[in-house]
């Protein structure tokens, strides 16, 4: 059993808008209780941390959802330093060697399918595991204006999604090695890169989509609305 770190202390500056967009309604609920809903109905997902902006006055407050228990903690500046802050929110039971997972509250649409192969991946690899998508598009290097520099070589690129799964100990020393180097990195396997190792990357469905700005909200929410 595992359980799952939620960074939900962003404010959606690309969003836009006057609320953070992980609170934003869709099919008639917050886009953060999708997330909880996809992850928490899960049976080897035991429990959750979510990580909180400072006096974030969105938050409905659940401490439990579907009987699993959710924790919150008050994240950080970066989304780095949110998923540090959660991993110390954690309860005693889980150990340096129990792996836990990290995923984006703004990313609702994941399906048990997903969380199955990375789990198996997981506990497969020491060195962690995560869900990708291959690069499947041409890829361009742009100036400042938007005028094509060149084709860049897409062979074995991959895009990183969540969720992403570490052993507790490795995720924590990880992120505390990247923020002692002063490196801010953008997701939980490049602090694990860094200490030269290799995360084994596990194709994920390509709708596991991150909202991040309004034309991805309206994409998702057909997605969720698509039984
Ligand atoms: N300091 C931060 C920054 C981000 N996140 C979370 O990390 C996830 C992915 O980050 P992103 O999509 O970048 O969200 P925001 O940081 O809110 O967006 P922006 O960069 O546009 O402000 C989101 O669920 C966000 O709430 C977090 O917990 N703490
Ligand atoms: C963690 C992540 O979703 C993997 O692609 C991504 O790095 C988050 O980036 P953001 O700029 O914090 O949204």
């Amino acid at each position: 059993m595992s359980w799952v770190l939620v960074p939900a202390a962003g404010r959606g500056r690309r969003f836009g808008g006057d609320i953070p967009k992980q609170y934003l309604h869709i099919a008639g609920r917050p886009l953060i209780a999708h997330t909880l809903q996809a992850l928490l109905s899960h049976p080897e997902i035991e429990g959750a941390v979510i990580a909180l902006a400072e006096n974030d006055p969105y938050w409905p407050g659940w401490s439990q959802w579907q009987g699993k228990p959710v924790r919150v903690c008050i994240g950080g500046a970066e989304r780095a330093d949110s998923v540090a802050a959660a991993l110390q929110a954690l309860p005693d039971s889980v150990t340096d060697e129990t792996v836990v997972l990290v995923h984006d509250a703004a990313r609702p649409n994941l399906r048990h399918s997903d969380i199955d192969r990375l789990l198996a991946a997981a506990a497969a690899c020491a060195d962690g595991a995560l869900l990708a998508a291959p690069v499947r598009d041409t890829l361009k290097r742009a100036d400042a204006a938007a005028r094509s520099l060149g084709t860049e070589p897409r062979e074995r690129l991959w895009r990183a999604l969540t969720p992403q799964a570490f052993r507790r100990g490795l995720l924590q020393r990880a992120l505390a090695e990247a923020a002692q180097a002063g490196v801010m990195v953008t997701d939980e396997a490049m602090a694990v890169e860094r200490l030269g190792l290799r995360p084994q990357l596990v194709e994920g469905r390509e709708d596991n989509l991150k909202v991040t700005t309004p034309a991805d909200l309206a994409l998702v929410a057909f997605l969720l609305e698509t039984p």
